[in-house]
């Protein structure tokens, strides 16, 4: 019962209100295919300049939530918010991206016949309306651009190469740059560092633990690779069957048993 003396204050009601101060913001998020639940009432709130990682065992939805942010899939139900109160939802892909949510998949997609410098100048035209595309010139502020990001993204040394001649991990580099290039808001990269080899993996984790560092960007990583995920020492969120099964630390989510059985019982 309620005291009658006491004050009582009214809540504006709405997602808007838990969304306050996140760059992303997903509540009770489900996708069906054909019946089948890839995501089941997914929750997760990211800060904006934060780091987050994403585990969870194969078809755990990880995918599937990358492509419901990305406007790629549509949810059944759920909120899905940017910037405390941008309907993802309602939006479609390109007009996603123009907001500034990036997108980096598995396998490198850079234009190899092209060469790096190339590529990169490519990322700044993509982002202008098509007209200016056509009348394109660099300013000396974009070619300053472009140098200080082939320096950060370790490919300074590159820029006159063709990219089909980078090294796989390489190639990963570049287009985390070209994303760089478009000043992105937040950045999903799916399993950065897959297929590539010990000094890659390595150099990949400092390469995103400097773009965290910068705080102007959030950035989600989906990885299979535990000792890359120690390596970034980010928030870590498990998915399991279309849920977050745990989130924290890594070492506390590795001790938690229900992740334990996640991950042995298979
Ligand atoms: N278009 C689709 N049609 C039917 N089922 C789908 C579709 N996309 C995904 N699924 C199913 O939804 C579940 C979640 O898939 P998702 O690819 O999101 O998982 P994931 O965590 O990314 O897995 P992985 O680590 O293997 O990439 C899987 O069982 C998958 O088979």
């Amino acid at each position: 019962m309620l005291d009658d003396a006491m004050p009582t204050i009214d809540m504006p009601a709405g997602p808007g209100v838990l969304a306050a101060g996140s760059i992303l913001y997903l509540d009770g998020v489900t996708v069906s295919f054909d019946g089948f639940r890839a995501l089941n009432s997914l929750s997760l709130v990211l800060a904006p300049g934060e780091l987050r990682t994403i585990v969870g065992p194969n078809g755990a939805g990880k995918t599937t939530m990358m492509d419901v942010i990305t406007g790629k899939t549509r949810p059944d139900k759920g909120d899905v918010l940017f910037d405390q109160n941008i309907d993802l939802t309602r939006l479609d892909e390109s007009a996603i991206a123009t907001l500034g949510i990036g997108r980096k998949f598995q396998k490198p997609t850079v234009f190899e016949h092209l060469s790096v410098f190339e590529n990169l100048e490519l990322a700044l035209k993509t982002n202008r309306s098509t007209l200016a595309t056509l009348f394109f010139r660099l300013s000396g502020q974009q070619a300053e651009q472009i140098a200080a990001t082939l320096q950060r993204v370790g490919l300074a040394d590159k820029a006159r190469q063709q990219a089909g001649s980078l090294s796989h991990g390489q190639k990963q580099w570049l287009e985390i740059g070209m994303l760089l290039m478009q000043d992105q808001r937040l950045l999903l990269l799916d399993e950065p560092v897959a297929g590539m080899t010990d000094a890659e993996t390595e150099a990949t984790a400092e390469l995103i633990l400097d773009l965290a560092r910068d705080k102007t960007r959030s950035l989600v990583v989906v990885e299979h690779d535990m000792e890359f995920v120690r390596a970034l020492g980010a928030k870590v969120t498990v998915l399991h069957e279309g849920s977050v099964l745990a989130e924290g630390s890594l070492d506390a989510v590795q001790a938690n048993p229900k992740v334990v059985e996640v991950y042995l019982g298979r």
